[in-house]
């Protein structure tokens, strides 16, 4: 397995759209210098609200479109007028499928594993996937969980050095996803280079070793999840209580923070909390026989850190 190239190297990527009739025949910019690196043996997620740009970034990185500007290497090669030697390396699973509506899940993956030299075992492939439990389904009849796995099973099966995943747990049920999530980490301790897109910010916080946050077609922001979620000086945490409706929380002595109760007798304080604040709060609850049927401490996440940078929540 060759290592000596980044597996996907994007840098500066612009693409238009168009001419668009409703734009005056203008054309219609999605990517505007997205940069982005992808390295064999880890998972790289592009993460962004629906429109934000990540399949137009896959799709130019795959080759399947041309770029409007800026470079992308797959391999080292140009993915765009690269040929088959390359395309054997890589497998995309993409985000409708594009799986023929006829055909039964076992025959179509014997049919993409002979189009490859060194295929992955078909049976067992299809196995480890829970695709042997609908085998004899033809493809229109399958469920939208049923079909990611079917298409994930057609991208892996060529055995590819490098996997792009275009939101790859859409439609899978926990048991489904936690399958998906286990090979996905495996492929990628194997040494494979695994990039995905996703708009879930738990996907991303589960798998991601690395995070390109997608916002409005530029990179807005990137790191490792712990990277991203680790700003000192913005370091929130947020505590939730519940307990009586229609306390006043001692706001006076939390002054730092941000009380509230958005809910009756459902409690928040957020913001930069330190221990002393936590005292505070445990010694009011005391001095005031307050017994919380419930507590949690979270810190911040990478939904914070994409509300920061893009002003919105991405849900
Ligand atoms: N062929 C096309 N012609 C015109 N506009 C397009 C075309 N393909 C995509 N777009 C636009 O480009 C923008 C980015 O789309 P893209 O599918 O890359 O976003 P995304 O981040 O993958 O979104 P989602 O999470 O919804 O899949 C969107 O505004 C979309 O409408």
């Amino acid at each position: 397995m060759s290592s000596s190239h980044p597996a996907v190297e994007v840098s500066g990527l612009v693409k238009d759209f168009g001419p668009v009739s409703s734009l005056d025949g203008k054309m219609i910019r999605v990517l505007d210098g997205v940069s982005l690196r992808a390295d064999m043996g880890s998972v790289t997620a592009l993460l962004g609200a629906n429109g934000a740009g990540k399949t137009t970034t896959l799709e130019c990185a795959q080759g399947l479109q041309k770029t409007s500007g800026g470079s992308v290497r797959l391999l080292g090669e140009d993915p765009w007028r690269a040929g088959a030697p390359l395309r054997s390396r890589v497998g995309i699973m993409l985000q409708e499928g594009g799986l023929p509506p006829a055909v039964r899940p076992l025959p179509l993956l014997h049919h993409v594993a002979g189009m490859y030299a060194s295929p992955l075992n078909v049976e067992q492939l299809a196995a480890r996937l829970g695709i042997d439990s609908f085998a004899r389904t033809s493809v229109r009849r399958l469920s939208g969980g049923q079909k990611q796995r079917l298409a994930l099973a057609c991208a892996l099966v060529g055995n590819p050095e490098v996997l792009f995943l275009d939101e790859p747990s859409a439609g899978l049920d926990p048991q489904s996803r936690n399958i998906v999530f286990e090979l996905i980490t495996e492929l990628r301790d194997e040494g494979l280079a695994i990039i995905l897109t996703t708009h879930l910010l738990d996907d991303a916080q589960r798998l991601a070793d690395y995070v390109y946050i997608i916002d409005q077609g530029r990179t807005v922001r990137q790191g490792t999840v712990a990277e991203l979620t680790a700003h000192t000086a913005d370091a929130a945490r947020e505590l939730r209580f519940e307990a009586q409706i229609g306390l006043t929380l001692p706001a006076d002595r939390l002054v730092h923070l941000d009380v509230s109760e958005p809910s009756p007798g459902k409690y928040c304080v957020n913001g930069a909390l330190t221990p002393e604040d936590l005292a505070v709060i445990a010694a009011w609850w005391a001095e005031n026989g307050i017994l919380p049927a419930s507590i949690s401490l979270t810190s911040r996440s990478l939904e914070d850190v994409f509300l920061d940078v893009s002003g919105r929540s991405i849900r």
